[in-house]
């Protein structure tokens, strides 16, 4: 540590000793950084996945990249969770796999076809369902009303699928003819995933579906991803209760400064060291 003058003052040049620590932790995390994209690039092509986002650039504003080359891959039957810091780009990159942000480098395919630049109805044609993280249900709309609309491309089967929806998630039965507004949070939460399920998804993309619940009711909803994936649907999913989602998933990407950080199995991330002290010791407070 630099030595510190009678007020506390720094010689000229000096690091203040937090700052040291924070250029060295911003260090190890640009090594990290450059290490990781090189793992992920090789991956294999868009044949080896059911989902492929490879090196994928990103923004919202023009000149902008939120992402700066990311890749994340779904093979069939899988839970896969994204994790990392705030404003890493985790939204950014499950919006930009569901068409909502143009794809401005890189490729996102699904079974080995490019959907980078579909319209996201395009991409529930072929069998990806998404839930944002808010403003997910129609709150003026009943329980039905809002699966309908999840239906709306297939409305003709939509009482055999509703059968099947309700059978996960029995609530959207027992209150069909409630209005969406009049529900707490995590049962939102399930209408909105309710929904998304009505196109019968192979792939569902899930951004926070825990965000702003109770701890019971974050718990209800990891169990409910768990059963929807054990229905046969392969699962992307952004947490912010990182711990909890890296053990309820088969494998986890963390990124950071919207490049990939860390990969591997939930159980590997979760022991691993350098995701602990550098990604999962305040996250995982929450
Ligand atoms: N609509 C938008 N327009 C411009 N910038 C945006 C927009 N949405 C997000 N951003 C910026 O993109 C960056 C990444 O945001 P993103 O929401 O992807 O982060 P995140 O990893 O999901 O973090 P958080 O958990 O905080 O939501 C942030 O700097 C954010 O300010």
């Amino acid at each position: 540590m630099a030595d510190q003058g009678e007020n506390g003052e720094l010689p000229a040049g000096e690091i203040p000793a937090e700052a040291e620590d924070a250029s060295t932790v911003q260090g190890q995390r640009e090594e990290v950084l450059e290490q990781a994209r090189a793992e992920a690039l090789a991956v294999g092509g868009p044949e080896d996945h059911l989902l492929l986002a490879k090196d994928v650039v990103a923004g919202y504003v023009p000149g902008v990249n939120i992402l700066n080359g990311c890749t994340l891959t779904l093979s069939e039957g899988e839970v896969v969770a994204i994790i990392g810091p705030n404003g890493a780009g985790k939204s950014t990159l499950i919006k930009t796999i569901f068409g909502l942000i143009p794809v401005r480098g890189g490729d996102v395919t699904l079974r080995a076809s490019s959907i980078a630049g579909l319209a996201a109805h395009s991409l529930v044609e072929r069998g990806v369902g998404y839930v944002p993280q808010s403003q997910n249900v129609f709150p003026s709309l009943t329980i039905e009303e809002n699966l309908q609309m999840g239906a709306f491309l297939r409305p003709r089967s939509f009482a055999k699928r509703f059968e099947t929806v309700a059978g996960l998630f029995p609530l959207l039965a027992d209150r069909r003819r409630a209005k969406a507004g009049s529900l707490s949070g995590g049962e939102r939460q399930m209408v909105a995933m309710g929904r998304a399920l009505m196109m019968e998804p192979s792939v569902l993309l899930l951004d926070e579906p825990t965000a702003g619940l109770s701890p019971i009711f974050q718990e209800e909803v990891f169990q409910r991803v768990k059963e929807v994936n054990e229905t046969g649907v392969s699962v992307i999913m952004v947490e912010q209760n990182a711990r909890r989602c890296l053990q309820i998933c088969d494998r986890g990407y963390v990124l950071d400064q919207g490049r990939n950080a860390y990969t591997g199995s939930g159980a590997d991330l979760l022991e691993d060291p350098n995701v602990i002290e550098l990604y999962l010791g305040t996250l995982a407070k929450a």
